[in-house]
């Protein structure tokens, strides 16, 4: 290796002073200097060609070098493809190609298009990456600051972030939560009703439906009325721009007809929504309306504050004049945090409770007894939180495919990640999930969906085990719509056990999981959903259950 630096370096020295030979030799447009009225062949095209294979080769092996310092002995390819690295895999992710990395070392290295990645898969170096908030910052995707608009608050860090954070919580209090749940309730029983008049006979691809109840759930919930029903199916059809494009590492130009610059258009189209409903709620909430979605319930929150309404800690973090594009942005932030990792949920939970009726049977139970005869009536806050069965079922079908896998993070600065290795100022680092979700000391049977394993009180392997539970991350940047996600899933999950049978085509591709930023089944979870009927007056849950 040494021998080629040496030899390149020779002969970049050589052309070098050829060049400077020559440089002082041209002649100068303008220049009066006796010089430049001195004839000088051309160059030899045999030096220019070494000297450009010359300064090609330099680079070449200053790349390798470069690698080498900072892979330090970890696990990964020997060597990287020059200028491009990993691209190709980027390009096509894939569970298995993932699991190879993680399997090999707790810490792993790659580079794509000379951006250096150390890849964490134990709990613990995981957790480190995520609660280190001196050494490491969310960078998300390299294209996520061009699609998300490099001011938005999500890239904020420290004490501007926890500041921001703390106001938005107020979106996701009780309160807020059951304005909500009569918009969500609405919104997905209209998607029961689409599935259930689906005219075809046979099972057919879900996955997609599963995203449109998610996308129109978010747009109502985030935008109550404000959106028009085109300008929500505007945004939900081009949303689709925005997945694509979250590939971990793109095309670095966001050039007209790349993944990025379709991404940056439909961003564009969402932010025209969103600030038209800052703008309208804005109005509608300083004449005293009524909450009714989670943008007016956050501007009701600053008007409070700035009527002194709001105290202490909540007073100061609200009361200050959000403009319509930052909240614009928050709305967009939300959108894009959620909507991927939700269809993914939602895919999985569908899958994973036709393929085990056992469990079903068991989901049915609790809500039958929990509901009473009636299961078209209006679900209320307050009994969505009883359904202490459902909701482990939801828990455990997030553990077993979780849907973020990953969320890349950037080093600062240098950071020691461990007494053996630190992690060089600039590489991208990524926390992954799969391994600590999937670790058989805190999972027994990891591989295997077992709601029960959260019922079996604080004892148990899972319990004493709640750091490896990490599919809304950990630390200063976890997943601040957690409780939403949670009840969302189970609200919809519990309706749709009651009010529909439904049927899994299994195929060889079930369990074969695509990554496109979430994970889904690669068969597109195949479903055929039918009505069930309501039990008779007086039916006992466990009989209404095994009808
Ligand atoms: C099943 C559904 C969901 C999953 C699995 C999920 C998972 C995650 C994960 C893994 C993170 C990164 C955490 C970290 O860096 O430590 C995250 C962050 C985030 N999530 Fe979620 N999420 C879900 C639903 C939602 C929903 C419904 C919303 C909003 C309504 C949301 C909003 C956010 C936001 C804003 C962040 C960034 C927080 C920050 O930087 O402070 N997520 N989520």
């Amino acid at each position: 290796m040494s021998r080629f630096a040496n030899l390149a370096a020779r002969a970049s020295a050589s052309v070098a002073s050829n060049l400077t030979a020559a440089h002082e030799a041209l002649p100068l447009k303008g220049a009066a200097s006796p010089r430049a009225s001195l004839f000088f062949p051309p160059a030899e095209p045999l030096t220019v060609a070494l000297a450009v294979l010359a300064v090609v080769a330099s680079a070449l092996i200053y790349e390798q070098l470069n690698y080498q310092r900072k892979k330090a002995g970890l696990p990964g390819p020997r060597w990287t493809i020059p200028v491009i690295g990993k691209f190709a895999d980027s390009l096509n992710p894939s569970l298995e190609k993932y699991m190879e990395g993680w399997n090999s070392g707790p810490l792993s290295v790659a580079s794509v298009f000379h951006i250096f990645i150390v890849i964490a898969s134990s709990t613990e170096h995981t957790r480190k990456i995520l609660n280190s908030p001196a050494y490491t910052e969310p960078c998300l995707v390299a294209s996520a600051k061009k699609v998300l608009c490099h001011d938005n608050w999500v890239f904020l860090n420290g004490k501007r972030h926890v500041d921001y954070r703390k106001g938005l919580n107020t979106l996701f209090t009780r309160k807020a939560l059951s304005v909500y749940l009569p918009i969500q309730e609405n919104i997905y029983r209209q998607h029961f009703n689409q599935w259930l008049s689906d005219p075809a006979t046979k099972p057919q691809p879900y996955m997609m439906q599963f995203r449109d109840l998610n996308m129109e759930t978010s747009l109502r919930v985030f935008c109550g009325d404000y959106i028009s029903e085109e300008g929500a199916k505007e945004v939900s059809d081009n949303y689709w721009l925005i997945t694509v494009a979250l590939e971990l590492v793109n095309f670095p130009f966001a050039f007209p007809g790349t993944k990025v610059y379709k991404a940056i258009q439909a961003r564009k189209t969402a932010m025209k929504w969103f600030e038209h409903t800052a703008r309208e709620s804005k109005k509608r909430m300083a004449d005293g309306g009524e909450v009714k979605c989670l943008t007016d319930a956050w501007i009701k929150a600053m008007l409070d504050a700035k009527a002194g309404q709001l105290e202490g800690e909540e007073r100061r973090v609200l009361v200050r004049d959000f403009s319509d594009r930052e909240i614009g942005m928050v709305l967009l932030s939300f959108l894009f945090a959620s909507q991927d990792a939700m269809s993914s949920g939602l895919t999985y939970l569908f899958q994973h409770m036709a393929d085990r009726p056992d469990i079903l049977r068991k989901v049915r139970e609790e809500q039958y007894r929990l509901r009473g005869d009636d299961v078209t009536a209006p679900l209320e806050l307050d009994v969505l939180e009883q359904m202490e069965y459902t909701r482990v079922v939801v828990k455990e079908s997030l553990r077993l495919k979780p849907p973020v896998i990953m969320v890349p993070y950037q080093a600062n600065k240098s950071f020691p990640i461990d007494s053996g290795y630190t992690v060089p100022k600039g590489t991208m680092v990524i926390p992954s999930f799969w391994n600590a979700l999937h670790d058989e000391k805190a999972y027994p049977k990891p591989d295997e969906l077992i709601p029960e394993r959260w019922l079996e009180g604080p004892n148990s392997p899972a319990e004493q085990n709640p750091k490896n539970y990490l599919v809304f991350g950990s630390g200063p940047h976890n997943c601040i719509g957690q409780q939403y996600a949670l009840l969302h899933l189970t609200a919809v999950l519990g309706t749709a056990s009651v009010l529909m049978n439904w049927e899994h085509e299994v195929t060889p591709l079930s369990e074969k999981v695509r990554v496109i930023a979430t994970i889904f089944p690669q068969d597109g979870a195949r479903m055929k959903f039918t009505p069930r009927a309501a039990p008779a007056p007086g039916t006992a849950p466990e009989v209404a259950a095994s009808a």
